[in-house]
């Protein structure tokens, strides 16, 4: 049996996922089953998960069945030879499993600051974001402070954030925000735009994330309905391509179906 991972759209947790095996040349290595969160999961599904909900898992079949991106990278990259992406040195393993240890904190801080519907939160919730790009900074600048990636190519580490450096399009189009100029951010903002524009990382588009993402911009995540809404912005349809940008005015209002392109 192929491999299956179930995931939500544009889960930047299951693209971790896509882009280590398009870095091994081995795409069609697993095959991606997209779950429909604005309904309620299917029984197969949840008797697969043993009742858990979060996505993405991967499926080996005869019940052996995978959680955690993380631990499912691992799988991937000691499942399949072709073309290993962590690296082999047990000192440079150590240091791309330090920058890994903290790529939850930092992706937890973005989602925080997106979701907020607080202005008067705002501020420290962009700071509090703005300091984990400090860290990545002063690290990338300690680990190799003339180069581009955390070693000499894309890698593991790469894989492992970029994806949440898809995600934070959001924070861009929402709050207006980006890296200051300056030596604090320079390295990480070398090392991001980078990761960007590797051709291994294009599987889901700026205009999709910010379409499908709007709900958590008023504060709504996974699938869940905001207030005065019939459909989620991540319902499979209309199709994102067909419905208009969303409205940036997050703190002021939440905006319907209508507005959103999400009527039928
Ligand atoms: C407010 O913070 C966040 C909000 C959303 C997401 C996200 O991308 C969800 S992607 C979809 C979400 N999956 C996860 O959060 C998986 C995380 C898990 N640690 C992994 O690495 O696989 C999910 O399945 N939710 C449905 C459920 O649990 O029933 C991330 C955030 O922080 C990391």
């Amino acid at each position: 049996m192929v491999p299956r991972i179930y995931h939500i759209p544009v889960c930047p947790f299951s693209q971790r996922v896509e882009i280590l095996l398009a870095l091994k040349g081995i795409s069609d290595a697993i095959r991606f089953e997209v779950v429909d969160i604005t309904r309620p999961r299917d029984a197969n599904l949840l008797a697969l998960s043993r009742g858990t909900t979060a996505l993405p898992i991967m499926d080996l079949g005869n019940g052996r069945v995978i959680k955690e991106s993380l631990v499912i990278l691992q799988y991937v990259e000691e499942a399949f030879d072709a073309r290993p992406v962590a690296r082999r040195d047990p000192w440079e393993r150590s240091v791309e499993r330090f920058l890994i240890s903290r790529e939850g904190p930092f992706t937890m801080s973005g989602y925080l600051f997106v979701m907020n519907r607080d202005r008067a939160r705002t501020d420290a919730l962009r700071e509090a974001h703005l300091a984990h790009w400090r860290w990545l900074n002063a690290e990338l600048g300690h680990f190799n402070p003339g180069g581009t990636f955390l070693f000499d190519d894309f890698g593991l580490v790469e894989a492992v954030y970029t994806p949440m450096f898809m995600r934070f399009w959001f924070l861009d189009y929402y709050e207006g925000f980006d890296l200051p100029e300056g030596e604090d951010y320079d390295r990480a903002r070398r090392w991001r735009d980078a990761c960007l524009a590797h051709p291994a990382v294009q599987q889901v588009s700026r205009e999709e994330i910010i379409k499908l993402y709007y709900d958590y911009a008023v504060g709504v995540g996974n699938g869940a309905l905001p207030e005065g809404r019939q459909k989620s912005s991540f319902a499979f349809s209309p199709h994102w391509r067909e419905r208009p940008w969303p409205p940036r005015d997050k703190y002021d209002r939440i905006a319907d179906d209508a507005e959103l392109g999400l009527m039928a």
